[in-house]
């Protein structure tokens, strides 16, 4: 077993959180092998032959570069970093940004998880802007794990607060999970909307309020 593929067997940790360490691209090629392998013999015990048959020739490592270079890719490499600018004119105001894409993967049947995220903020005087790109950037991050979705919200929203220091800070998704409409009980629609508040937005229902009301007129401008 080659040194790379050793070193990634001693340190799992839940399907949420990032490894310890970033992934070296070997490591990360040899997650990719091995993974590989074990899709093979999902295909053999579902008796697929994968071998011969054109359409899933290669979708074992197809799959498995989805899964640790796309899906999962929020575990194995650094969060973004945050470039921020000097709030000059010291500007106090909320700032709202959405609907930002949510495209997760649910921890329990691995199936997609697709929605938007709004993000409020409450600049503090002395606190730095984040560039706005870096919302997207960070939803996108914890995004890309097996999720649940009160745990995505919570984890982009810790994040943002401790890196940034907001006065105050509002994280709520809206999302649709393909485990409840294209399996189980096979709804036909609905969401489930989750939130998190930190700092002035956690105190004040007013600010809560107003956060809502930009996220619906957000919702309804046109894209
Ligand atoms: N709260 C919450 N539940 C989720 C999320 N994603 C999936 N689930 C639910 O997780 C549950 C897993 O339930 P199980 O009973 O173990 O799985 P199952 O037998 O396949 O259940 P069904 O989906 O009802 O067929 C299901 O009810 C899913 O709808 C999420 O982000 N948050």
């Amino acid at each position: 077993m080659s040194v790379a593929l050793r070193r990634l067997q001693s340190r799992p940790s839940a399907a949420n959180e990032a490894l310890e360490v970033p992934l070296s691209s070997e490591e990360r090629e040899a997650m990719v092998g091995a993974a590989s392998v074990k899709l093979e013999e999902l295909l053999d015990i579902l008796r697929i032959d994968h071998r011969n048959d054109p359409n899933t020739r290669g979708t074992p490592q197809r799959v498995a570069k989805m899964f640790v270079n796309e899906l999962l890719r929020g575990r194995t490499v650094s969060p973004p970093p945050l470039t921020d600018f000097e709030n000059r004119l010291v500007y106090q105001g909320m700032i709202v940004t959405g609907p930002i894409d949510v495209r997760s993967t649910c921890a329990h049947h691995l199936m997609p998880i697709r929605g938007e995220a709004f993000i409020g903020v409450l600049p503090s005087a002395e606190g730095k802007v984040l560039g706005l790109s870096k919302y997207d950037r960070v939803v996108d991050h914890f995004a890309a794990r097996l999720q649940t979705q009160e745990e995505l919200v919570q984890q982009i929203g810790d994040y943002l607060w401790q890196n940034t220091a907001p006065r105050g800070l509002a994280v709520r998704i809206s999302a649709a999970h393909m485990c409840r409409t294209q399996r189980g009980v096979r709804a036909g629609c609905g969401r489930m909307v989750t939130s998190a508040y930190f700092g002035a937005f956690a105190e004040d229902a007013g600010l809560k309020q107003e956060f809502m009301r930009e996220c619906a007129s957000l919702e309804m401008a046109p894209r």
